[in-house]
This record gives structure tokens, C-alpha cells and sequence, in this order.
């Protein structure tokens, strides 16, 4: 397969990477989108980069993570292609900055439902395949490592989807965790601050910060500078949520918010909770 075996639609998003498209494919009319990046001024450390993004991608097969179809590589242009599932309903970023024109909160059943399909994702990434509706071949450990809004996209059907796995690193030994730390400084965790090694908890915290995003409308921690946000989420002090929100909403965030990445749930603790668990139990 090669681009010629697909149509462009439209342009749909533009990142620091290169664009996605929508696009049909031609063989059958089927809608994807398409991933393009241009590899031309890249370093060598980038390509590997977006070759581990590449065989991640290959990895996971789950209904909560942006389904890999194949890439080609067009040399003369130093542009790889990655065909991936279309999702209809855009980025959570959309979303949220909709709801902020419009003065709406994301009613509390929806916000339930988006943590319960990205704790699900999220644990397919961290526990190797080993998860409920797990459809992949089992694999080490995947820390996502940019979990925010514009990372998160809805099918036609409201189904989030996890995607962009393009700052993600397989952990390949025990003792291996990623170093550098990279991703959305709103997001950063404290243990990343401190100069810690990123790990699974630091996936939390983000989505953490996301969920409690969704139901304010802003992120947990805010400065106008990057040393009073440190500061901020070195003390981890998180407001509540808007009054229409139930108190185990509220609880739930703030654990996945707990400063101590020791102390803060993993994927599995969250899944025992209980509206998260009458969720996974609904699905299967
Ligand atoms: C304005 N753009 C959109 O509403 C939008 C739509 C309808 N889809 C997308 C993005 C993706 C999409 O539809 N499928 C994807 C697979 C992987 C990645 Cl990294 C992104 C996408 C976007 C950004």
C-alpha cells in the first residue's frame, strides 16, 4: 500500500509533527485518518523516536485506543504515512473549549464514562495486555507519557479513544523508566519536577489533571510562570470541583492527584472503584 491508495478529504489536525488527515480509502471507501510526518530534520534520537511510536501503535489493539492500520514511508519527500481510525468527534480539547463558549459543564455520567474508557486504556498500556477487553498480544510495559486534551479523541458513538502515542516509551526492564522527561508542563507530575524518573503513576497524574479539566474547564494547576506552577503542584493543592459534581468525583480526582506517586492509585485501584467498576462490569 502506498498514498496513492488513499484519498484526502480535508486536513483535520496540525501538530508540531506534520498534519492528520482525513482520507478514504479506496480500495473500500473506508474513512481513516492519516498521520503525516516529516522526518527531513530529525534527529537520529527523533527517528528511533517515531519508530518506537510506530511499533507501539502496532502493539495495542483496544476499543479505548486509536486503532493502528499500517504506514508507508514516502522517501522522496521524507514522510511517513500512519493510517489510523477516524474519530469523528475530534480531540477532548474541542470539547472542552466548546463547553467553555458556551458556559456548560460536561454533565457527571459523561465525565464517569470518559475516565472509565481511559483508566481502561491506560491500564492496557501499563499492564501489558493483560486487561479486561484486551484484545492485544501480551507486551511490556507502555508508559503514554502526554496524556492531555488534544490527545484524546471521541468516535461517532462517544467512545474515547487514546491516541498519539508519538512521546510514548516502551519499558523494557525492571529497573528501565524514561528519563527525560517530556509531555505538557500543566501536566507535569511532582516526581517530575523533582527530577524523577517518569512512571506508570505520572500517566495518572496527567489523567488526573484531565479529568478534573473536563468538569472545570481549566487545568487543576495554573501559574503565569513555570516556577509558580511547580510550586503549585510540588504542594498539590487541588480545589474542588463546581458544586454539580458528587462528592466521589471529587474524591476519586484528588487521589489521582495525591502528590506522592507512591501513595496515588494505579490503573487497578481505580478500576475497583465503584461506578468505574459498574462501568467495566456493563461493557464485558
Ligand atoms: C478539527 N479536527 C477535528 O475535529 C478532528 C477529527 C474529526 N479527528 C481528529 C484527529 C484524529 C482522528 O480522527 N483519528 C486520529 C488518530 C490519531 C491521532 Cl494522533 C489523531 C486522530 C481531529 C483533530
Amino acid at each position: 500500500m502506498n498514498k496513492n491508495n488513499y484519498e484526502i478529504i480535508e486536513t483535520i489536525g496540525k501538530g508540531s509533527f506534520g498534519l492528520i488527515r482525513k482520507v478514504k480509502r479506496l480500495s473500500d471507501g473506508k474513512v481513516l485518518a492519516r498521520k503525516e510526518i516529516d522526518y527531513k530534520r530529525m534527529t537520529e534520537k527523533e527517528k528511533r523516536q517515531l519508530v518506537a511510536e510506530v511499533n507501539i501503535l502496532r502493539e495495542l489493539n483496544h476499543q479505548n485506543i486509536v486503532k493502528y492500520f499500517e504506514r508507508f514511508v514516502d522517501k522522496d519527500k521524507t514522510i511517513i504515512h500512519i493510517i489510523m481510525e477516524y474519530c469523528e468527534g475530534g480531540d477532548l480539547a474541542n470539547i472542552i473549549k466548546r463547553c467553555k463558549k458556551e458556559k456548560k459543564f460536561i454533565p457527571e455520567a459523561v465525565i464517569w464514562s470518559f475516565l472509565s474508557q481511559l483508566v481502561l486504556a491506560l491500564n492496557e498500556c501499563h499492564n501489558g495486555g493483560s486487561g479486561t477487553s484486551s484484545m492485544s498480544k501480551p507486551h511490556p510495559p507502555i508508559l503514554h507519557r502526554d496524556i492531555k486534551p488534544e490527545n484524546v479523541f471521541l468516535d461517532k458513538d462517544q467512545n474515547v479513544k487514546l491516541g498519539d502515542f508519538g512521546l510514548s516509551k516502551i519499558i523494557e526492564s525492571e529497573n528501565e523508566f524514561a528519563q527525560t522527561y517530556v509531555g505538557t508542563p500543566f501536566y507535569m507530575s511532582p516526581e517530575l519536577i523533582n527530577e524523577s524518573c517518569y512512571n506508570a503513576k505520572s500517566d495518572i497524574w496527567a489523567l488526573g489533571c484531565l479529568i478534573f479539566e473536563l468538569c472545570t474547564l481549566e487545568p487543576p494547576f495554573q501559574s503565569k510562570t513555570q516556577l509558580g506552577l511547580s510550586a503549585k503542584i510540588r504542594q498539590g493543592k487541588v480545589e474542588n470541583l463546581p458544586h454539580q459534581y458528587s462528592p466521589e468525583l471529587n474524591r476519586i480526582i484528588k487521589s489521582m492527584l495525591t502528590v506522592s506517586h507512591e501513595k496515588r492509585p494505579g490503573t487497578q485501584d481505580i478500576m475497583k472503584v465503584g461506578k468505574i467498576r459498574s462501568y467495566i462490569i456493563e461493557r464485558e
